[in-house]
């Protein structure tokens, strides 16, 4: 065998690998939360865009929903208002709120639907507020036991998936923005700013998605989180209530999206991913291979045993 064949061997090794995840996932809807490096990246931008494509291409109905807080900060400080956050959410004062609107609906959303369609006519933008997708009512944040207000910062109580089903029974890729429809009575403000991550599960939950995944600018889930320490372990699986016992435990960022994984595994979700978006196809090494990538969350009633053969080894990691 020449050097050439077990070039080509290797590819149809590849190939191969990818058989029972194929088989598995066949016209399965994965919700993907993109955000991070993986955004912000123009090299890793295009790599997101094949994976999401491909995975519409092998029969999945990939769904986008993405975050912008660099995006909606960077707006924020040219035009001087301030900005802080609590618990991982960003205080959104009615100025502040109009800032996260327009950047996330008129830019970043137009971003990344412009970014998938260089492969064709796939993606459809929506804001959360569309067709009454997100409902939301006002949020607060408990710190330390105390009740905070954090402005127009909303909790999703309603979620109509009906234009977004629409979208996938049409062979689309629905790309959705975190803003979500007020509808708390007198004081409502109208619209509300959603964490992306909280949005992207709870759209996993009423899409009956098979999978989450949330694009990060980590390796996943840190045992033993601390900031610039080098080499630290990353857990590559975690079942519900070991990561409820956990959540309280973790800080910035980690807690929306760490709270996301559970709230789509406890909402009938099978299994909750958080990815490095700095690894090139990492949505492709996740999805189609026997290892997969990143920390994986699952139900306290997975028993971690494949269905069959080469399923095991990931199921099981
Ligand atoms: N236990 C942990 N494991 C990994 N990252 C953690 C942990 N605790 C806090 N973090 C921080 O959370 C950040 C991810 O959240 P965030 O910056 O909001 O991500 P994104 O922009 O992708 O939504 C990481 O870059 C890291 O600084
Ligand atoms: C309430 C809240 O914090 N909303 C976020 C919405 C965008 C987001 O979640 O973006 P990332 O995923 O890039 O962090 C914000 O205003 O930044």
């Amino acid at each position: 065998m020449n050097v050439r064949t077990n070039g080509a061997l290797d590819k149809a090794h590849t190939l191969i690998e990818a058989l029972p995840w194929l088989a598995r996932f066949h016209g399965a809807t994965v919700v993907i939360k993109y955000g991070g490096n993986a955004m912000t990246e123009e090299h890793l931008r295009a790599k997101f865009a094949d994976d999401v494509v491909f995975l519409r291409y092998a029969g999945l109905r990939p769904v986008i929903v993405h975050g912008g807080g660099p995006q909606i900060q960077a707006q924020l400080d040219l035009q001087g208002i301030d900005s802080h956050f609590v618990s991982g959410l960003r205080v959104t004062t009615p100025e502040a709120m109009q800032v996260v609107r327009m950047v996330l609906v008129g830019q970043v959303n137009r971003d990344v639907v412009g970014l998938i369609n260089r492969h064709g006519p796939f993606a459809v933008g929506m804001s959360g507020e569309d067709a009454h997708l997100f409902t939301a009512e006002r949020k607060h944040a408990v710190v330390d036991g105390v009740k905070i207000d954090i402005g127009q910062v909303g909790e999703i109580v309603r979620v109509d998936a009906g234009a977004v089903q629409a979208l996938l029974d049409d062979g689309r890729i629905p790309v959705v923005s975190s803003i979500a429809r007020g509808d708390d009575g007198p004081d409502d403000p109208g619209v509300y700013n959603v964490n992306a991550d909280t949005a992207a599960a709870a759209l996993a939950v009423a899409l009956k998605a098979c999978k989450l995944i949330v694009l990060t600018d980590v390796e996943g889930l840190y045992a033993d989180w601390r900031p610039d320490a080098p080499a630290q372990e990353v857990i590559s699986r975690i079942r519900a209530s070991e990561l409820a016992e956990l959540l309280p435990a973790l800080s910035s960022g980690m807690v929306p999206k760490m709270e996301a994984c559970l709230t789509a595994v406890e909402g009938g979700v099978p299994q909750a991913h958080v990815l490095d978006g700095r690894v090139p196809h990492a949505l492709l090494l996740e999805v189609f291979t026997d290892e997969g990538i990143g920390t994986m969350v699952v139900p306290d009633s997975d028993s971690g045993s494949g269905a069959s053969g080469a399923l095991e080894g990931r199921d099981s990691r």
